[in-house]
């Protein structure tokens, strides 16, 4: 998953892109860049690694301009090279940088056309790369350049590609471009602040990038829609595409999104809380005579949930794990070994909340089990006399294509095993898992009962259809053998 943010100022844009990248950080930890439109010519500084370490004083003073665009990634497609981080660059017709958070399920269908019939180059193996020359190509179809012909040219980014995708484009002449995909799959969300009596707009991944540079949110882009603020600050917006039915990732909110961010007005931090409500409740249901001393979270993201979890269950909420805060988040770490020596040299027990307890711990997702199988682990040598596990979401059985990087069926737990086998596997007393529509109604909340969202890493169902053989080409490219074996080759 990764975060991008895009904005038109009257001042210099660079510092606030750099402070919106670092609050975007745990949706991309492999590579950053910026990109700023300055008179005639695009500025684009980006390179391997976390914010911090891809800019420095020099590269910042680069990258002048009122209007420009960021993105920290965490690969779904293509390499993990430097060539490969974004924002992408192609300079016909008038320059254009585009930053993407999400993934195309047609890339190979694309790739081929835009070579072929678009007569345009592309050469990364890069999915952006791609959207990008299919918006450059459909904006060069247009007479002259306006909001109006950068719509039209999104209209045919939407006819032409099928998956997630959120992204934002600065065009030179024109400004800032930003469009989601029409069922909303991935996040983005629009803001505006006044400066000095003028408006300044951004579009972001998450609302906590507004919320920290000083922009009020104003509302999520809609699925299918298109933004475009001029270099003068004008803001236009259009649907750009058939309505479809909107479908926004839940995994966001059960562990991507930070929880001070709101995605389609729903507060991230009070979905997990429902989310640990909802949990709760289904333990008291399955086990009333629970014997549990203590609820313990698998920190960061599953503490909201296990809070109101253990408050449900009237058992105390302790903190057993303290988290090295200089290491990353795990999951989206590219390969298995390094996954696996994460967890340990990031989290360490304190042994007097285990010794002798019988403790629930509480985590929001088991994805590979890479965590839970060490913690469980962990909490037996602290001196726990019984762990049981409790994951705030369903079993993950199903790859995500839509800009999760989990593609591969075989590597995540759950796929074809029974909650029997899993517990067993990860070692636990027990294992509880929340209920999907449970997961469902906690995040839509009381203000959007029934409300759809692309759950298809739980279900298998995917909104958007896939082709035969997609997922067999998924694997072959994504899985985590053929990263390592393509991380050699680099
Ligand atoms: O089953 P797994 O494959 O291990 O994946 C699931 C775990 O990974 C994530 O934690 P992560 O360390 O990435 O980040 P966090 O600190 O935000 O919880 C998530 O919160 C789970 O703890
Ligand atoms: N996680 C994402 O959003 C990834 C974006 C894009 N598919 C890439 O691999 O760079
Ligand atoms: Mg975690």
């Amino acid at each position: 998953m990764c975060g991008i943010i895009g904005i038109v100022a009257t001042s210099e844009v660079a510092p606030a892109l750099y402070d919106g990248l670092t609050v975007l950080q745990h949706r991309g930890q492999d590579a950053a860049g910026i990109a700023t439109a300055v008179g005639t010519q695009l500025r684009v500084h980006k390179g391997n690694g976390l914010v911090r370490d891809v800019f420095d004083a020099r590269a910042m003073a680069l990258l002048e301009g009122r209007v420009g665009i960021a993105h920290c990634r965490y690969p779904t497609a293509g390499s993990e090279g430097t060539d490969e981080a974004q924002p992408f660059y192609v300079n016909s017709p008038y320059g254009i940088a585009l930053a993407h958070n999400g993934n195309l399920i047609n890339t190979d269908a694309l790739r081929r056309e835009v070579f072929e019939e678009d007569r345009r180059n592309i050469n990364t193996e890069s999915d952006s790369e791609v959207l990008l020359n299919v918006f450059a190509h459909e904006l060069d179809r247009e007479r002259s350049l306006s909001p109006e012909s950068a719509f039209r040219a999104i209209e045919g980014v939407n006819r032409r590609s099928r998956g997630g995708y959120a992204a934002v484009a600065t065009v030179l002449g024109l400004g800032l471009v930003a469009f989601r995909d029409r069922h909303g799959i991935r996040p983005l969300v629009l803001g505006k602040r006044v400066v000095d009596g003028s408006d300044e707009y951004a579009v972001a991944s998450e609302s906590v990038a507004l919320d920290i540079l000083g922009f009020e949110r104003v509302r999520d882009v809609r699925p299918g829609e298109g933004v475009v603020v001029t270099a003068r600050g004008e803001l236009h917006t259009r649907m750009c595409a058939e309505p479809g039915e909107p479908a926004p990732c839940i995994f966001e909110y059960v562990y991507f999104a930070r929880p001070d961010s709101m995605i389609e007005d729903i507060s991230v931090h009070k979905a997990r809380m429902r989310m640990g409500v909802t949990l709760g409740e289904k333990i008291l249901r399955e086990r009333p005579d629970h014997d549990i001393d203590v609820v313990i979270p698998i920190p960061d993201t599953s503490r909201d949930s296990a809070l109101e979890l253990a408050s449900v269950l009237g058992v105390k909420y302790r903190e057993g794990f303290i988290k090295n805060r200089y290491v990353g988040r795990t999951f989206i770490m590219p390969g298995q070994g390094e996954r696996a020596k994460s967890v340990k040299r990031k989290l360490n027990p304190i042994p007097l909340e285990f010794r002798g307890r019988v403790v629930l711990l509480v985590d929001d997702s088991i994805v590979r089990g890479t965590t839970s199988r060490q913690i469980v682990q962990m909490a037996r040598d602290a001196g726990a006399r019984k762990v049981y596990l409790a994951s705030a979401a369903p079993p993950v059985r199903h790859p995500n294509i839509y800009g999760i990087d989990m593609p591969t069926p075989e590597e995540l737990i759950a796929h074809g095993r029974s909650e029997a086998e899993i517990e067993r596997m990860i070692g636990c007393d027990w294992l509880v898992y929340q209920d999907l529509a449970d997961l469902e109604a906690a995040v839509a909340g009381p203000k959007f009962p029934g409300r759809r969202f692309d759950s298809s890493c739980f279900s298998g169902e995917y909104i958007t259809g896939v082709e035969p053989g997609y997922f067999e080409r998924l694997q072959q490219l994504r899985s985590d053998d053929a990263k390592r074996q393509r991380r050699l080759a680099l």
